[in-house]
C-alpha cells in the first residue's frame, strides 16, 4: 500500500476543474492521512467520469495501469468507492445540491461516509475519518441492508430533512424511455439495477461439473446454472482470468446469462450456417459454435462474424483459436452493402448496438453520463441494419433481433417496424427461459435471473 497520494501519483487523473482543498485539516493518524488521499483521489476519478462522460471502468482500469504503486487494499477501497457512489448517485447528489455555505471539502467527505454506509464497507477506519472531517453528527451504523428500500428507510431516518424514495436511484429519463405502471415491477427492477450482478460465464468443450471442481481447486466456488447446461456462476469476486487455466485453454469463456439467452433463442442446428452481424469480439459466435459442437462433436455448421470495428474482430479471432474452434470467419462491414451473401443462411442474429440500458448493473455510472438520447439515437440505426441484415436470411430461415436494451423503443418498436415493410417474416413463439412464459418477443429482466437485461425477438422468413 502507498503511503497517500501524492500530486504525481494522481497526475494521470485529468484534475476536476473544480479540485479540493485539505489545507485546513489536520490528519494526525496514518488511516486519517490514508483516509484524505483516497478522498482525492475518489473525487478526481468520479469528476473524471462524469464531467468528460468517460466510463468508470476504463476511466479507473487507466489510472490503475499508470499507477502501478498501488496495492491491492487501495485499489479496492478506490474502486469500491467511485463504483458505489454511481450505484447511489440518486441520493448522494442530493447532499451536494444542499444551498449550504459548508465547504464542498466537507460535503465530499459527507458523500463518502454515507456511500460506506449504504455498501457497508469494511474499511471503518477510513470511514470514521471521512465521518469526522466532514463534522456531521455521528451516523447510526447499519449492520447489514438486503433491499434498496431498506437503505431508503435508513437515509430517511439519518437525515430526516431530505425525503429519499428508490424512484431516485435511476434518472428521471429512465421511466420516460422504459415505461411502468406496476409499482412492485418497477421498485423490483431498482433493486436489481442497484446490486451487483455475479460473473456469469459458459464453459466449452468440458462438462460444467469439471469445471466447477476445477476452479474449486483454486478456491473459486462456482456453482452451475438451473437454466442452461453449460452456464457457470463464478460470483461476485474478481477473478484474474488469465491466471486460470480453463481460461487460457478457451474452455470458459465470460458472457452474462442473459446475454447467453440470445444464442440458445437461436437454436443453431449442428450444421446449419450462420451470420453473425453485430458480432463485436463474438461472445455469441462463440455460443452458437459451441451449441453445434454440443449436437455433434464433428458439427459442419459455420458462423461468420461481421462488425464495423475490426478490432474485436482480431479479438474474436484469437478467442476461436483459444477455443480450438473451426468453422468461424470475419467479414467486416465496409460499407452499407453486404459483407456476406444475400439469402444464404440458415440464421442471421443481429446483436444490435443499443443503449445498454440492460447492463446498468455493472455499468452504474452509464445512468448518469448518458442521457435520454442514448435511447432516442438507437431505433433508427437498429432498424436499418435489421433490413440490411435480412437480406442475408434464406427462405424458411431465422432472423434474430437481440438488444442490450431494457427500453420498448429500441425492442418490441424496431422488430415492429421492421415486420411492416417486410411482410415476408413473421415471428416465431418462443418460451422466456426464465419465466417459462411462451411469447413472441421476451425481455430479460435482471431480477428474473440475477442477470443483465436482454431483449431477444426470433423471425422466420417465410
Ligand atoms: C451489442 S454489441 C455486440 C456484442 C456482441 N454480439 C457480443 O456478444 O459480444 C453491438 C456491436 O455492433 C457494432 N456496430 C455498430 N454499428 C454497426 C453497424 N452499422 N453495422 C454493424 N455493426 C455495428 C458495434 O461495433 C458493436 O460491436
Amino acid at each position: 500500500m502507498v503511503d497517500a497520494l501524492n500530486t504525481s501519483q494522481t497526475n494521470s487523473i485529468e484534475q476536476a476543474t473544480d479540485a479540493l482543498s485539505f489545507d485546513n485539516l489536520h490528519a494526525e493518524t496514518p488511516a486519517q492521512k490514508r483516509a484524505l488521499s483516497y478522498a482525492n483521489t475518489i473525487f478526481q476519478l468520479f469528476h473524471q467520469v462524469m464531467d468528460k462522460q468517460q466510463p468508470a471502468d476504463r476511466v479507473v482500469g487507466e489510472y490503475f495501469r499508470i499507477n502501478k504503486k498501488h496495492g491491492s487494499k487501495d485499489r479496492r477501497v478506490i474502486r469500491e468507492s467511485v463504483f458505489a457512489l454511481f450505484r447511489w448517485w440518486g441520493w448522494l447528489s442530493k447532499f451536494n445540491a444542499l444551498p449550504e455555505t459548508e465547504p464542498k471539502e466537507q460535503v465530499w467527505f459527507t458523500i463518502l461516509t454515507i456511500n460506506a454506509q449504504l455498501e457497508s464497507h469494511p474499511w471503518h477506519d477510513f470511514i470514521s475519518a471521512w465521518e469526522g472531517f466532514a463534522g456531521i453528527k455521528p451516523l447510526e451504523s447499519a449492520t447489514q441492508f438486503d433491499s434498496a428500500a431498506q437503505r431508503c428507510d435508513w437515509l430517511n431516518t439519518q437525515f430526516d430533512s431530505l425525503s429519499f424514495t428508490p424512484d431516485e436511484l435511476v434518472p428521471d429519463w429512465f421511466w420516460e424511455v422504459c415505461p411502468s405502471d406496476d409499482t412492485e415491477q418497477r421498485l423490483a427492477l431498482i433493486e436489481s439495477l442497484s446490486s451487483r450482478p455475479p460473473i456469469w460465464g459458459r464453459v466449452q468443450n468440458i462438462d460444467v461439473h469439471d469445471a466447477i471442481d476445477t476452479l474449486t481447486k483454486v478456491d473459486i466456488a462456482a456453482t452451475g446454472s438451473e437454466f442452461f447446461s453449460d452456464s457457470i456462476n463464478l460470483g461476485h469476486k474478481n477473478i484474474n482470468l488469465n491466471g486460470l487455466a480453463l481460461y487460457k485453454d478457451g474452455e470458459l469463456e465470460i458472457q452474462d446469462l442473459g446475454s447467453q439467452v440470445v444464442g440458445q433463442m437461436c437454436q443453431p442446428k449442428a450444421d446449419d450456417n450462420w451470420w453473425d452481424t453485430c458480432s463485436g469480439a463474438g461472445g455469441k459466435s462463440l455460443q452458437l459454435r459451441s451449441l453445434m459442437l454440443q449436437q455433434n462433436k464433428h458439427a459442419t455448421g459455420t458462423i461468420i462474424a461481421s462488425d464495423i470495428r475490426r478490432k474485436p474482430l482480431e479479438e474474436l479471432a484469437k478467442r476461436a483459436k483459444r477455443a480450438g474452434f473451426k468453422g468461424i470467419s470475419t467479414a467486416p462491414w465496409k460499407s452499407d452493402e453486404l459483407p456476406v451473401e444475400h439469402a444464404h443462411f440458415d440464421g442471421v442474429l443481429v446483436d444490435a448496438p443499443c443503449s445498454c440500458t440492460g447492463t446498468w448493473r455493472r455499468n452504474p455510472d452509464m445512468r448518469w453520463i448518458d442521457s435520454k438520447d442514448a435511447v432516442m439515437d438507437k431505433p433508427a440505426l437498429q432498424l436499418d441494419i435489421l433490413a440490411r441484415s435480412s437480406q442475408a436470411v434464406k427462405h424458411g430461415a431465422i432472423l434474430v433481433y437481440a438488444t442490450c436494451s431494457l427500453s420498448p423503443l429500441e425492442n418490441e418498436a424496431v422488430v415492429n417496424a421492421f415486420l411492416a415493410s417486410n411482410s415476408d417474416f413473421t415471428l416465431a413463439v418462443t418460451t422466456h427461459p426464465f419465466t417459462g412464459k411462451q411469447g413472441t418477443m421476451h425481455t430479460v429482466i435482471p431480477y428474473q435471473a440475477d442477470t443483465d437485461g436482454m431483449f431477444v425477438a426470433r423471425m422466420i422468413r417465410k
